[in-house]
């Protein structure tokens, strides 16, 4: 049985699959020759991250797909209903990500709080003289230590986000039409844990509150959820991270806002153009940039590997 892993796999998944009698094909075969490589090859299982699309030309065109596998969360990439219609299965990891996205929020959070964003770009670029002037214009960092942070999506990452935040000693706030209440419990090393309830409030009184806003929500049907609008109501010098999907937030609206010092900084693992952002987005000094890595850790993709190979197996009934 030949599974097909277009946008990659952990060696964890190849070897758990292998172990069980699969053949995976680990090629990146381009989008406009997919549907004759997995006719030619008997392609059983098709694996992707976000990069491959797997709409009708797929679906309709590939009659040896049973399985259609997102190793990852977010499903956009996926027409999931058709395909389920057409009785294929189609799966995802929603668990495995979760803390690695949670910290690549924070690394976005302290890079902008203390400039790292844009001393990496100017330090290489500067002389003796011109060092004292880059340390003034520096000084004006921020600790996250007392700080209201606004979680607007409640589900598992914006949870670990959460958990992160409680621990840093930070204020939460939370937005979720889905979530009235979360429970959040905070294990410490020693494996000593806490236990925080958290209400979900409005999405205006979160944007009004809070001094650093992280956005957990799916991609966005119906236009901006963060728009000009919405940065008007935030607080003065707030910043804002999304480690979601792109679209969520209107970049130019963004960008206005970060030109005005209403927004201090932002953080952006995802882009309305993706994989080619804005070159103003790309180039902003206020700016801190990841190019759709939120889930790119050893950690989570090992997990992710592992959770895809039992879902397969078991789907398939393979002991
Ligand atoms: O939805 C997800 O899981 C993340 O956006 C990660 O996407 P990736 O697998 O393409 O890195």
């Amino acid at each position: 049985m030949k599974v097909l892993a277009n946008d990659g796999l952990d060696q964890s998944g190849i070897d758990a699959l292998t172990e069980k009698g699969f053949e995976v094909i680990t090629a990146k075969v381009p989008q406009e020759f997919l549907v004759d490589y997995i006719n030619e090859h008997k392609i059983r299982t098709l694996l992707v991250r976000s990069a491959t699309q797997v709409r009708k030309d797929i679906i309709d065109g590939c009659p040896s797909i049973d399985i259609i596998g997102r190793g990852g969360v977010g499903m956009d990439n996926i027409d999931v209903d058709y395909a389920r219609e057409k009785g294929i299965h189609v799966i995802n990891t929603p668990a495995a990500s979760s803390e690695s996205v949670a910290e690549l929020v924070f690394a976005h959070l302290f890079s902008g709080a203390r400039f790292l964003q844009d001393s990496n770009r100017k330090m290489p670029l500067v002389g003796d003289t011109e060092f004292a002037g880059l340390k003034k214009a520096y000084t004006a960092g921020i600790e996250l230590r007392g700080k209201t942070i606004g979680i607007i999506g409640m589900g598992r990452i914006g949870q670990e986000v959460a958990r992160i935040a409680l621990g840093l000693g930070m204020r939460v706030v939370a937005a979720d039409n889905n979530v009235g209440r979360a429970s959040i419990k905070v294990k410490f090393y020693n494996n000593q844990f806490i236990n925080v309830d958290i209400e979900t409030e409005s999405l205006q009184d979160v944007l009004k509150h809070s001094d650093f806003i992280t956005l957990h929500v799916p991609a966005q049907k119906d236009g901006y959820m963060i728009g000009k609008n919405e940065f008007e109501i935030m607080k003065d010098g707030v910043a804002i991270v999304n480690c979601s999907r792109g679209g969520v937030i209107d970049e130019r609206a963004l960008i206005e806002a970060l030109d005005s010092g209403k927004v201090k900084f932002a953080g952006l693992d995802v882009f309305i153009n993706e994989p080619t952002p804005s070159k103003e987005i790309l180039t902003h000094s206020k700016i801190s940039l990841t190019p759709h890595t939120g889930a790119s850790t050893l950690e989570a993709q090992d997990r992710i590997g592992l959770s895809l190979a039992e879902q397969i197996s078991s789907i398939l009934q393979i002991q």
